[in-house]
């Protein structure tokens, strides 16, 4: 009994599948492939796997990838000039920074510094502004993803609680926007936040993204709710989600796992954004 699983990997390939046709249908079109350029600086191991993950989607549907492997001692302006060469290198048509940057760079100059029209992390503050405004722009990957699996339940966003645990700029922050958008009522909870079960169990979707592993128990879980794990952190060599699964799952309606979840979607939504991205420079 319980929840019925969210499964973010079979919806990804789904969606894998469609992105590898249309960048095909762009090849025939143009004789181009969409173009991505990710940048990881030092050897923090969880990334390196990230990035090996990226490359190799981006393989599997056809998009062309560079991946550049900078040693944890680069300067700001190394990083600087490597992004402004990416900013103008015509088969470029997408540039990730993989964060987090090392200790002594800065990430916001940084990514003022990718053009907001290959900023397909939509970190970029030009996207973040027009993602507030309502405009069209690069909407951050991962919150992207967990919307397409909202909607993936057939629950209808519109009029419901929503509880947003997290308020970070790359997904507690845009996610919320998004909820906005669908016309949710949404609530955003954070360390601070005085009494955080009173607010998780009211939420009809409960979207958690604090990287403390098992924050959330069963009994701060609303019955019948969406519930949208984003933590991915190891512990005792175990990829652990946000949510305490086992407890869960037996009081939601729908629930994503860890792994399986909102991580290969992050993924397939950058696919996405890259394509996007190809197709507005092209002028298509
Ligand atoms: N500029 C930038 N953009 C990002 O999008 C970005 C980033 N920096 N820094 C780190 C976070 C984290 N992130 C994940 C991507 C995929 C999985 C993923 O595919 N996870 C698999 C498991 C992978 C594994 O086994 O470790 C899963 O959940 O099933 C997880 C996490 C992207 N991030």
């Amino acid at each position: 009994m319980g929840a019925q699983i969210i499964d973010g990997k079979a919806i990804s390939s789904a969606i894998r599948q469609q992105i590898k046709q249309q960048v095909m249908e762009l090849q025939q079109k143009t004789g181009k492939s969409p173009g991505l350029a990710v940048v990881l600086v030092g050897e923090d191991p969880a990334s390196q796997i990230y990035v090996r993950n990226k490359e190799k989607a981006c393989q599997e549907v056809g998009i062309y990838s560079e991946v550049y492997r900078l040693p944890q001692e680069t300067s700001q302006q190394q990083l600087l000039d490597l992004v402004h060469q990416l900013n103008e290198r015509q088969e470029i048509n997408g540039i990730l920074v993989q964060l987090p940057l090392p200790d002594h760079l800065d990430e916001m100059t940084v990514l003022r510094d990718i053009s907001p029209d290959k900023d397909v992390d939509g970190f970029h503050a030009v996207n973040a502004g027009k993602l507030l405004n309502g405009e069209k722009g690069f909407v951050p990957c991962t919150p992207k993803g967990i919307i397409t699996l909202i909607k993936s339940t057939n629950v209808d966003i519109k009029g419901k609680d929503a509880v947003v645990v997290g308020r970070s700029n790359i997904v507690g922050k845009p996610v919320s926007i998004l909820l906005l958008n669908e016309n949710a009522t949404v609530t955003i909870c954070h360390s601070k936040t005085a009494d955080l079960k009173s607010h998780t169990q009211r939420a009809d979707i409960l979207v958690v993204a604090t990287g403390k592993p098992n924050l959330i128990t069963g009994d701060m879980v609303k019955p019948g709710s969406v519930v949208i794990d984003v933590g991915t952190t190891r512990v005792e060599g175990k990829l652990t989600g946000d949510v305490h699964f086992a407890s869960a799952k037996e009081v939601a309606g729908w629930i994503t796992p860890v792994p399986g979840g909102v991580g290969p979607m992050t993924i397939t939504m950058l696919l996405q954004n890259t394509v996007e991205a190809a197709v507005s420079q092209w002028k298509l």
